[in-house]
């Protein structure tokens, strides 16, 4: 495909996710009825949908309006881009701009435009964020770094580096986090990596690492939201540790077996009666679902679609997850709160709303991690019985 035919089918799937579609859906239908297209062709696609995602309303400002099209041409101006070049109309490259449709070279004034958040973020970020506010709202309309966790009950960092770059993938050591890689070269080939495919290696954001690194060495831990399952396999490197999956869903743990054994560990997944049986654990994680605010460079659809009314519903479910873990923890056990959200609502105010409702409870640690190069933006606390 050509660079304009990209466009004209990044076009093509904007228009399917305004007509309701999810961008995964959309990328899917297109790339099914577009056989003709190879997989750096889908990965520009996804790029440039993407790409819109993250910079939408800064997109639709420079574009004119929210139209697929405007979008398109509000990013790739944005980019620096030569329009003309891309709307071209030959080929399947979408047809020449109209006068009209020339992009608007002015910044907006609106700081909700400039951040690229819906309006009713912008006081949130404010209140979450103080001054790194508009630093983490910029952050958040970037690409996302690709991270490596390196599997240490396998390999070293300087190993796995090398073994990495003997295959073509290039990276630097992650300053958040001792087992963390970012990767500077060569991402999309790591899943078919031979340091990959044998468990040397995993993806996982470097904030996400650190958030398990800061837990107690060893005992017995249960990962309580263990999804799918990247804090679970974490917490199981340290060979110390009797590592316990559980989710309200266990069909979302369905992946964690057969990665477990890809990185030679072993994790129970538990659910109903044998989580009773199994508590109380000396450690419980509760990496709680939330807005993804602080991931939203990776899942940028979030950003759009999250409302005051699923906060609220969100922070209620965080709620309940305390209160239900802290029957898990062995008497002198440690509860963790985590979530890779940037908003106070879902962080802060969590452990205030559980010490208010669990006085015998008492916080020894919180750690808040901004989105940036080295991680996305994660926060996390340490709760212990106060006696
Ligand atoms: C943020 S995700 C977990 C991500 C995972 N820990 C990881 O690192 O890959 C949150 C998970 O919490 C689960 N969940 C939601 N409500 C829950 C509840 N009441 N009890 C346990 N898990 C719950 C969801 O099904 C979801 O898989």
């Amino acid at each position: 495909m050509t660079p304009g035919a990209r466009v004209a089918a990044a076009i093509e799937v904007l228009t399917d996710m305004a007509e309701g579609a999810a961008a995964e859906q959309a990328l899917t239908r297109w790339a099914r009825r577009s056989r003709f297209a190879g997989s750096k062709d889908r990965a520009a696609v996804r790029d440039h949908v993407f790409d819109v995602l993250r910079r939408r309303r800064l997109a639709a400002h420079h574009g004119g309006d929210e139209g697929p099209r405007n979008l398109m041409i509000g990013l790739l101006h944005l980019q620096g881009e030569i329009l003309g070049d891309l709307f071209s109309g030959e080929g399947h490259a979408p047809s020449p701009l109209g006068k009209a449709e020339a992009p608007l070279v002015s910044e907006p004034t609106d700081r909700a435009v400039a951040w690229n958040l819906p309006d009713w973020l912008v006081p949130k970020f404010e209140e979450s964020l103080g001054e790194n506010a508009e630093a983490a709202a910029l952050a958040l309309t970037e690409r996302a770094p690709v991270t490596l966790r390196i599997n240490t009950g396998k390999t070293t960092r300087s190993d796995a580096m090398h073994l990495l770059a003997s295959e073509g993938v290039e990276t630097r050591e992650n300053r958040l986090c001792a087992t963390a890689l970012t990767v500077t070269k060569g991402a999309r080939k790591i899943r078919n990596t031979k340091a990959f495919l044998d468990g040397l290696v995993e993806l996982q954001d470097a904030a996400s690492q650190a958030v398990v690194a800061a837990l107690p060495a060893g005992g017995r831990v249960l990962d309580y939201c263990a999804g799918g399952g990247g804090k679970a396999l974490a917490l199981a490197a340290d060979p110390a540790r009797d590592v316990f999956a559980h989710d309200v869903d266990p069909g979302r743990m369905q992946d964690l077996a057969p990665r477990a054994a890809r990185a030679g560990v072993r994790i129970s997944e538990v659910q109903g009666p044998a989580l009773k049986r199994e508590a109380p654990f000396d450690t419980v994680l509760c990496d709680a679902p939330c807005s993804g605010s602080g991931a939203w460079r990776r899942a940028p659809e979030g950003k759009w679609t999250l409302s005051p009314e699923r906060l609220a519903e969100l922070t209620t479910i965080q709620d309940g997850i305390l209160d239900e873990a802290v029957e898990l923890v062995t008497f002198d056990g440690l509860l963790a709160y985590a979530t890779c959200s940037v908003l106070r609502d879902e962080n802060e105010a969590r452990i205030a709303a559980f010490l208010e409702r669990h006085t015998d409870w008492r916080q020894v640690f919180e750690r808040r991690f901004h989105v940036g190069p080295e991680g996305d933006g994660f926060y996390t606390a340490h709760l212990i019985r106060a006696s």
